[in-house]
């Protein structure tokens, strides 16, 4: 079998498109402009990648785009008060902190003072919790994106055996949630999981988000199985030329492809999605903080 290729920077431009015509209505009908604010500390290069794509991405979806650069110095203090005076922004509706941040900054205190509302991360403990128990939150973008590709394939996900490799705050546990809430049975595997392959091996769906280049093989995959590749890797391409690299997910493409029903490529699968879903957040949380009516299919 040669899988499907789940084509996730075509999905991410057809969302993008709903955002846009989401904010084109709010602007005329109610004269509402959505606006997403991200704040970056310090100058890690991968990062200033993602948040200028963020920023270009919001105002080609007709948002506003707040950035916010900050010394990778800045006190905690200093951070706290810039979150908190996006948090009394009206016309800031999502605050993104672009994690990880700085060793000396606690992230866990700094996410936790971002507005639940505007938390467009899905990582504020209340949308943790929310989630957690099945009621209206914030979704975080990677998982929540992850779960509109594999709808999309799918229809339904009910009784399917799904396991998420990898148990991290902002990827495995919202992942684990959202695929629970859809009916599957869950399993989460991570580093002290034992027989990772033979676990992988019962998997319908299997989501990879490891950081470990390369790490899923083919040979762990069941015939016919789903496979959702979150790893963003950058590893040497001596082979392009000194000095290059290339971007590989955490599983081994060419081997899972061969066996797999449906897998995302790397790059051009979930990536392209998660900023999708962070405009689309950004736009659920301008309605329900103007109490309108939000978009449909645009969250969990
Ligand atoms: N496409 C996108 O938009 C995004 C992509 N990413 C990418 O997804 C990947 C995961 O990110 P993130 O969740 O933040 O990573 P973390 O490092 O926070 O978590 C990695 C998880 O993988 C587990 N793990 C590590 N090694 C093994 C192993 N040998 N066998 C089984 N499990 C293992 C860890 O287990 P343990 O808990 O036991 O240590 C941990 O739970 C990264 O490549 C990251 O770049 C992340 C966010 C967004
Ligand atoms: N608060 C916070 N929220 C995040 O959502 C967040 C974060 N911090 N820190 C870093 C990770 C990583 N992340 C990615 C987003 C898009 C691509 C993406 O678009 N990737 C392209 C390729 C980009 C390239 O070429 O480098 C693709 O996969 O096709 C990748 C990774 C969001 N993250």
């Amino acid at each position: 079998m040669t899988a499907q290729v789940i084509d996730g920077k075509a999905f991410a431009a057809t969302v993008r498109e709903k955002v846009a015509g989401h904010v084109a209505r709010l602007k005329e009908e109610h004269g509402i402009t959505p606006g997403l604010a991200v704040v970056l500390v310090g100058e890690d290069p991968a990062s200033q990648v993602y948040v200028r794509s963020k920023g270009k991405q919001t105002v080609e979806a007709g948002m506003n785009s707040y950035e916010h650069k900050l010394e990778a110095d800045t006190s905690e203090a200093d951070l706290l008060a810039v979150v908190d005076q996006l948090n009394n922004d009206p016309n800031v509706h999502g605050i993104l902190v672009q994690l990880p941040l700085p060793g000396h900054l606690n992230e866990d205190l700094i996410i936790n003072s971002i507005a639940p509302e505007k938390d467009v991360d899905g990582f504020h403990i209340s949308n943790v919790g929310l989630l957690g128990t099945g009621q209206k939150s914030m979704v975080p973008c990677t998982p929540l994106g992850c779960l509109m590709m594999l709808r999309d394939h799918h229809g339904s996900l009910s009784g399917m055996d799904a396991v998420v490799i990898g148990r991290s705050n902002i990827v495995g546990k919202p992942m684990a949630q959202l695929l629970l809430g859809d009916s599957c049975t869950v399993t989460i595997a991570h580093s002290r999981t034992k027989d990772l392959p033979e676990v992988v091996r019962r998997a319908d769906i299997v989501v990879a988000a490891v950081g470990r280049p390369e790490m899923v093989p083919g040979d762990w995959i069941k015939e016919g199985a789903t496979v959702i590749d979150v790893g963003i890797n950058r590893i040497d391409a001596p082979e392009k030329g000194e000095g290059k690299t290339r971007l590989v997910g955490d599983v081994h493409y060419e081997s899972a492809a061969a066996v797999a029903g449906a897998i995302t490529p790397v790059p051009g699968g979930v990536g392209p999605m998660t900023i999708a879903c962070l405009l689309a957040n950004t736009v659920t949380a301008c309605c329900r903080a103007n109490g309108l009516a939000e978009p449909e299919g645009l969250t969990a």
